[in-house]
């Protein structure tokens, strides 16, 4: 229940009022407030050096607010809740080698389930629907350096999804992929019935997935709204170093399914 619609399913995150310095002195966020209702998905943007790693650091407890507050759910994200948040909070990482690291790819994707508790029957089945979400159901007995690189994103994709999180969320995914494997990709997220935080420098990639957007500069947001508004705004791109390849216009972009 939150205070704003009794009855209603908490956000699947909110981030009140984040602060957060680094140990060596460098403040990188500033109160940033951030609310991502569930089924959503929203792109984080901002140049290098925005925050953008740093609040997203904060979502699964691997850093720990100076001020403020994350909840996942409605379940706060502090030392006693880390296993159920991060349960909750897939992180999908840019580099898919910084997740697979077993010998499989079906003992990959189980790892986080039967972390979770999963055995036999009900984990193979959970195994199974993961790879198959994702579509590399017949390379499960294959080790993940075998596959490329846009499957061991997909793999690594799948890793997370085989927790069935309430929030994924996904550094720079179509990052080193090929064109196909790019747009196969956004059909993927697309069709996942989960709330989802992009981040990403690939603007047409984040008007394509994410109907909202979020700008980060300086460690505050700078900018919450419309992607294609956001992105149509020349003087809010140029503050915050965001730019379009040559000649696309935001405006006469047709996403699918909007
Ligand atoms: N371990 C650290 N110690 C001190 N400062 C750090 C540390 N990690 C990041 N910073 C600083 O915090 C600020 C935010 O960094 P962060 O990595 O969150 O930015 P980002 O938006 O993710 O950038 P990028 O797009 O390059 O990934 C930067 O000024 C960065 O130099």
């Amino acid at each position: 229940m939150t205070a704003e619609n009794p009855g209603a399913p908490p956000p699947s995150l909110r981030v009140s009022g984040l602060a957060y310095a680094y140990p060596d002195g460098h403040q990188a966020l500033f109160g940033v407030e951030l609310t991502v209702p569930r089924g959503r998905r929203v792109a984080l943007l901002g140049p290098n050096g925005a925050g953008k790693t740093t609040l997203v650091l904060h979502l699964n407890g691997i850093l720990t607010p100076g001020a403020g507050s994350v909840a996942v759910a409605g379940l706060p994200v502090t030392k006693p809740n880390l296993a159920e948040v991060r349960r909750r909070v897939g992180i999908v990482f840019q580099d898919p080698d910084d997740q697979l690291f077993m010998p499989t790819v079906r003992e990959d994707v189980a790892f986080g389930p039967a972390a979770a508790g999963l055995r036999g029957a009900e984990l193979a089945a959970r195994v199974r629907e993961a790879l198959e979400r994702v579509g590399m159901a017949a390379y499960a007995d294959r080790p993940p350096h075998h596959l490329s690189f846009g499957q061991r994103r997909r793999v690594a994709v799948a890793t997370v999804l085989a927790t069935r999180p309430e929030i994924l969320v996904l550094d720079e995914p179509s990052s080193n992929l090929d064109p196909t494997a790019r747009r196969e990709l956004a059909d993927l997220i697309r069709s996942l019935d989960v709330t989802v935080l992009m981040v990403t420098h690939d603007l047409p990639y984040a008007l394509e997935l994410c109907p909202r957007s979020v700008v980060l500069g300086d460690g505050v947001i700078a900018a919450d709204g419309d992607t294609r508004e956001l992105l149509s705004d020349p003087a809010l791109m140029r503050a915050h170093r965001l730019e379009l390849p040559f000649g696309f216009d935001p405006r006469s972009v047709t996403v699918p399914g909007a």
